[in-house]
């Protein structure tokens, strides 16, 4: 089995293509460096600089690699800049999505695993989340997630395109040993941007809003390890490769933390004091996002490790004190 990995140079896709290696996988990686970073993907493994939204260059692909499962990865997913720039989001998300299904049907290949978002509940309007919470979408990133979950749900109709959409709540950590990590050239999430403040990378953080209805007042998000959640990807392919019917799965660990708990968490895995102050909310956020992902345990038998929010920044600290000025390539 080959496993195509759309965006394995980003974030989560690069611990992606690290499991597939340690499972003694085959991988083939596409990346269009846009957030990515050659250095993230190992040297052994086929990279290919290619537009997902480029159908010559990937049908190439599709013909020299033989492949049998895709994992998608490759998208916009900066919430405030789809705000400013929607049309970007349904371009490269959205109109993504179909010229990658067009190819992938083309060579007959029929089942994909792909990154949805706890962006397409938007204000929820119950809490824990679970997978029938209403999709109600508050930015134009959530709802290019949202179209591209309906437009897989209709190629099953007609094609019989088999799909699991792995909607992820907050994702942080990085892989044990440090060597690889979060590093998006503009960065607006929260742990990374906590443990450059504690590196002295960055001054201070700013803590969006005290005047949340939550019981500190700070917005409360589930995170969860990126590691464990790589996993689930992988036990998503292994249920498509069962045969099974198309699904969706919220990610995440049931215990919601908020802002400023994140910041006392993080002082205590570091050990550093981390200067923080109370700004304006940010547009866009939620009072509270929690996810129930009973679903992922019961029906892909997912059973993440990390338990504390404490040892997940942990992880991203041996990082983030590895390379604190990240990939370094930009
Ligand atoms: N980080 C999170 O907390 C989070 C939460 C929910 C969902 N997601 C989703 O998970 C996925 C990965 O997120 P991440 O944090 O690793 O982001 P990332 O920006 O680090 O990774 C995305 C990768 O896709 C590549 N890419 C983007 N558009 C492309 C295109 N048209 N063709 C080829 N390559 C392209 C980028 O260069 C980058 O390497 C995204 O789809 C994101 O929406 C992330
Ligand atoms: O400098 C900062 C950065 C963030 N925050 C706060 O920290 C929390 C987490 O913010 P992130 O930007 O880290 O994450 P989001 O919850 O906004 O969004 C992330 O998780 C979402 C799902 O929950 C989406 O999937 C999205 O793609 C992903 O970036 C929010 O309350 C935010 O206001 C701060 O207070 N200060």
């Amino acid at each position: 089995m080959t496993t195509l990995v759309l965006g394995g140079a980003g974030y989560i896709g690069s611990h992606m293509v690290d499991l597939l290696l340690q499972e003694q996988r085959d991988v083939v990686v596409v990346d269009n460096l846009l957030t990515g970073h050659r250095k993230a993907v190992p040297a052994g493994v086929p990279f290919y600089e290619v537009d997902i939204r480029d159908k010559d260059a990937m049908r190439q692909i599709f013909r020299d690699e033989k492949i049998d499962q895709v994992v998608h990865f490759a998208a916009s997913s900066i919430v405030p800049e789809s705000m400013k720039d929607p049309l970007k989001y349904f371009d490269n998300n959205t109109a993504g999505m179909i010229a990658l299904l067009e190819v992938m049907l083309e060579f007959n290949v029929k089942q994909i695993v792909f990154s949805s978002t706890a962006a397409t509940y938007g204000t929820p309007e119950e809490s824990p989340i679970s997978e029938t919470t209403p999709q109600n979408p508050i930015n134009p990133y959530g709802e290019s997630k949202l179209q591209m979950e309906h437009i897989m749900k209709w190629a099953d109709e007609a094609y019989g395109l088999k799909w699991v959409a792995l909607r992820y709540f907050n994702v942080a950590g990085a892989k044990a040993d440090g060597s690889i990590g979060e590093d998006h050239p503009v960065e607006t999430h929260l742990v990374p941007i906590i443990l450059q403040t504690a590196l002295g990378e960055r001054e201070k953080i700013m803590m969006f809003g005290d005047d949340y209805n939550t019981p500190d007042g700070f917005n409360v998000r589930d995170y969860v390890h990126v590691m464990d959640l790589v996993k689930a990807h992988i036990l998503a392919l292994d249920y498509l490769a069962e045969g099974k019917a198309s699904n969706q799965f919220n990610l995440g660990s049931a215990n919601g933390y908020s802002v400023k708990q994140m910041v006392e968490a993080a002082r205590q895995a570091t050990g550093q004091a981390i200067p923080a102050e109370i700004g304006p909310r940010r547009a866009g956020d939620p009072d509270s996002l929690v996810a129930a992902s009973d679903k992922a345990r019961s029906i892909l038998n997912w059973q993440p490790e990390y338990e504390s929010v404490e040892e997940i920044i942990k992880t991203a600290w041996t990082w983030h004190q590895k390379h604190p000025k990240g990939y370094e390539d930009r």
